[in-house]
């Protein structure tokens, strides 16, 4: 363990001086505490949640397993998506002691429509609904924030395409939505497929673009142990990263890279790319500040934002501090005058819909009423008609059987005489 340089000079004091110490058998006192720290850690574990953002096929999966040196075994991504979605992955890892809970959220589909415009809207979605859980958590009494299991996305890795050429408009566009909500961190992807002075360009180009819309990354710290370092690292963003968990020969050795015709790329080479340098950042240095940023500045505007929204305000309208308990009285008051109100409003419109079913039940009463008459003048005619016919035909009936009768007795006078003469004739005989 390195000693601090005051120790240091105290030591070399003393030697001067000749003065004996006897070294301490532990630490007492309140130069404990960091210790202390570092055991609660250590047994509550950590958690880290990046989220990477970037087209299909750009790099994302191979820059997380080379970032965290193990093989997620990955399935590619189809290019035919519909609309942009989201992976999510939680992994377990363990180093040494440390155990990380680690979540890899990676876009699908992203940059693979032709109307690119609401591709943000899956992420921001994702984005906003990790807060909302931290902060329906919050609100609970009885709540356990130590035991829930933090979703918010710390970290937003954005791969930028290598084209050498500068960022697109979907780029500019999504970076744009998230800078409020999430730490970005820039990188360009595949950075081996650019020269080095067109890499040096492009990255000007792209901070120079960044800059002009406005755009706020990830500003890493600076304090005052690394300072140099860390200026150094906010002069190579966005970092050109390469990605690889290839074993490679380099002389004697293997080391991580890309095999080409020509040569070698190291990933793990600070003078190939930038790979060591965002790792370094993101797990050495500054995952705690991107946990305490996304804390502290991106949550806090979601939660101010959502309870502003709610009703809740710091200081009333005359600028007067206000407490829950006023804040709560005149929110209920309001609900209340919105529900009269409403309950007014609803009676009003019930009474007013009474009134037209009644018109319209009126109207189709008269209707009706028309009809039956009408019907009824119809079938009047129509039997009278049908009396009429009944008449004329017992008439004809009456006429028939009259007609009938006299035929018979016409008939009948008919067949006297012959009958007679036929008696005359038996007679003589
Ligand atoms: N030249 C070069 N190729 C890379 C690099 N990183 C990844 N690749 C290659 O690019 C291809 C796609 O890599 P992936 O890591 O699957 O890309 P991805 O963005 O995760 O893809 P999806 O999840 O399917 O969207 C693979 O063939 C990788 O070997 C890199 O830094 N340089």
């Amino acid at each position: 363990m390195a000693v601090p340089p005051q120790r240091r000079d105290d030591e070399q004091t003393k030697k001067e001086e000749n003065i004996r110490c006897l070294p301490l058998l532990d630490n007492f006192g309140f130069e404990c505490f960091p210790r202390q720290l570092v055991h609660r850690s250590i047994q509550q574990g950590f958690s880290f949640n990046i989220l990477c953002v970037g087209e299909t096929g750009i790099g994302k999966s191979t820059l997380i397993d080379t970032l965290f040196n193990t093989n997620f075994k990955e399935h590619k991504s189809s290019h035919f998506h519909p609309s942009v979605g989201l992976k999510v992955q939680m992994y377990d890892l363990h180093e040494s002691n440390v155990h990380l809970k680690l979540t890899v959220v990676k876009t699908v589909g992203y940059g693979d429509q032709i109307n690119k415009e609401a591709s943000y809207r899956p992420i921001i979605d994702y984005i906003d609904t990790q807060f909302e859980a931290y902060l329906q958590e919050e609100l609970k009494i009885k709540r356990s924030l130590i035991k829930l299991h933090d979703s918010r996305v710390h970290v937003c890795l954005y791969f930028i395409a290598p084209t050498g050429h500068s960022l697109k408009s979907l780029d500019l566009v999504t970076m744009k939505m998230l800078d409020s909500k999430v730490n970005i961190v820039p990188l360009i992807a595949k950075a081996d497929t650019v020269s080095k002075t067109d890499l040096q360009k492009f990255k000007s180009k792209i901070m120079s673009e960044l800059a002009g819309n406005g755009i706020q990354i990830y500003q890493i710290p600076a304090n005052d142990e690394a300072s140099a370092s860390v200026n150094s690292l906010q002069e190579c963003l966005p970092f050109a990263v390469v990605g690889s968990m290839d074993e490679v020969r380099v002389g004697k050795r293997t080391a991580r890279g890309r095999q080409y015709p020509w040569g070698v790329l190291q990933v793990d080479n600070e003078s190939h790319c930038d790979f060591v340098k965002l790792r370094n950042m993101l797990l050495c240095s500054n995952m705690e500040d991107l946990k305490e940023d996304t804390h502290i500045h991106h949550y806090q505007r979601y939660r101010c934002h959502r309870l502003t929204k709610i009703g809740f305000a710091d200081v009333g309208p005359d600028n007067q501090p206000l407490s829950f308990q006023e804040i709560y009285g005149a929110k209920r008051q309001e609900f209340s005058e919105q529900c009269q109100r409403e309950e007014e409003r609803l009676k009003q419109r019930f009474v007013q819909r009474i009134k037209e079913k009644e018109a319209e039940f009126k109207e189709t009463e008269k209707e009706l009423q028309d009809e039956f008459q009408h019907l009824k003048r119809i079938q009047q005619e129509k039997t009278k008609k049908l009396e009429e016919e009944r008449r004329q035909l017992e008439e004809e009936i009456i006429a028939f059987y009259k007609m009938k009768a006299d035929f018979e007795a016409q008939q009948a006078q008919q067949a006297q005489p012959a009958s007679n003469l036929k008696k005359d004739k038996e007679r003589k005989k």
